[in-house]
């Protein structure tokens, strides 16, 4: 069996390399000359799974797309081929959760006040919405959800957009990229949208960069400079609009969902379905992959203030690190862009290639030496305390 993977997609060998010849591939550059012979094709976002890709292929009997976004698939063509599909649902939603969180925490240290006398708005209440709403109430901070296709059936309290952007400090997006039907989010924050941010909003995207027009965020940002931005993803993807890099706070490559854990967790479910298909035993374990903790362990004996919530957010991951790497990468020394460009075509996949795989929270063992209540911690995602 030939089985066709992106390069970027980890643990492909332990898990499917005893099933037969693994050849791994640059997803964005897929040809159909490429995919021609493969038994199952295994991709991340980057790669357009349609009639075209598959042209040549006539014994397919898998693809998997180790993510939760199925925008890339043309999954009505594979229906009609009965090539069976499987994504990864919710595989990196702690990631994008615990990202959304720190990244809160980094625009709190930056511009004053404190998160937990927020409210934040999250707007698509599904695995990376509620994900980021778990991180937050755990905090204490309030939460509300805007979600029209499964409020009437989910026990949760939910509001209009109106009314969240007219209540909200801070807005999460956490949508699917949907350019048909009565709920589409291609382009849900337009220009009318963004003005009516109430003062100082800020902004998140960690979902599809579609979900806001991006030339009317300029705009809107250049003449409301008080809006605050977190884009972890962007229009045109992998050319993001260099005018909008320095207006966005924290500015980050699609990389949200980029934990060691969610990575593996994406993969795992896909060797899972496979096996199923196969109609065999998916008896490895994905626990075994990853390394036990990141830390034996972390004596806490109180979170005294926001900052030391921030510090040990930042112990985990600091995502202003990223933030400056983005920046430098894509707009900086355009001699050093070139040589990254020449060898890898982008500079926005050559550092999504080289992200070095962030640990979750979970990741992390505490231990309560103090007599303050900390426990709390433990619904944030660390492990250890209370358990
Ligand atoms: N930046 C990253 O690294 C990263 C990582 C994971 C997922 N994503 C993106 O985030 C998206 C959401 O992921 P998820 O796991 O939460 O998906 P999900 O399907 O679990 O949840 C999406 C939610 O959005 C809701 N929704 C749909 N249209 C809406 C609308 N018009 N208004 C409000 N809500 C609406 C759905 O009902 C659903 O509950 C994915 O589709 C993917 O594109 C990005
Ligand atoms: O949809 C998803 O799961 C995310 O957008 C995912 O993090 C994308 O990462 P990629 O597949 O491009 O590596």
């Amino acid at each position: 069996m030939k089985i066709l993977a992106d390069e970027n997609m980890p643990y492909v060998q332990e898990l499917f390399g005893d099933l037969g010849t693994i050849e791994t591939v640059n997803g964005r550059e897929l040809t159909p000359e490429q995919v021609k012979d493969a038994d199952v094709l295994l991709v991340r976002s980057v790669t357009q799974v349609n009639g075209s890709l598959l042209s040549l292929n006539n014994q397919l009997k898998f693809v998997g797309s180790a993510t939760i976004g199925t925008d890339h698939i043309d999954t009505d063509y594979l229906a009609s081929r009965d090539i069976p599909f499987s994504n990864a649902p919710g595989c990196n939603a702690t990631a994008v959760g615990e990202f959304a969180f720190i990244a809160m925490l980094e625009l709190t240290h930056r511009f004053g006040g404190k998160l937990k006398d927020k409210t934040v708005g999250i707007v698509g209440a599904g695995n990376t919405g509620s994900a980021v709403a778990k991180c937050l109430q755990a905090y204490g901070v309030t939460v509300l959800l805007h979600d029209p296709v499964i409020q009437d059936s989910d026990p949760r309290d939910f509001v209009s957009l109106d009314e969240l952007i007219a209540r909200c400090d801070v807005i999460s997006l956490h949508v699917p990229i949907t350019k048909t039907g009565e709920h589409k989010t291609w382009y849900l924050f337009d220009e009318a949208r963004l003005n009516s941010l109430k003062q100082g909003t800020w902004l998140l995207n960690c979902c599809r960069g579609e979900v806001i027009d991006n030339r009317a965020l300029i705009k809107v940002k250049q003449e409301r400079p008080d809006i605050k931005l977190v884009l972890d993803v962007w229009e045109d993807e992998p050319n993001p609009m260099h005018e909008l890099i320095p207006l966005v706070e924290l500015a980050t490559p699609h990389i949200a969902g980029y934990s060691l854990e969610g990575k593996a967790r994406g993969t795992y479910m896909l060797y899972q379905k496979l096996m199923q298909v196969l109609g065999r035993d998916a008896d490895k374990s994905m626990m075994a992959l990853l390394p036990s903790l990141w830390s034996a362990q972390l004596d806490i004996e109180s979170i005294p203030n926001e900052k030391s919530l921030l510090q040990l957010a930042r112990f985990i991951y600091d995502l202003r690190d990223d933030d400056e790497l983005f920046r430098k990468t894509i707009l900086d020394d355009s001699s050093k862009n070139a040589q990254v460009n020449s060898s890898n075509n982008n500079g926005f996949d050559f550092m999504r290639k080289n992200h070095k795989h962030r640990r979750e929270f979970s990741a992390l063992r505490l231990v309560n030496t103090g007599h303050s209540d900390v426990n709390w911690l433990t619904n944030l995602g660390f492990s250890g305390i209370g358990q």
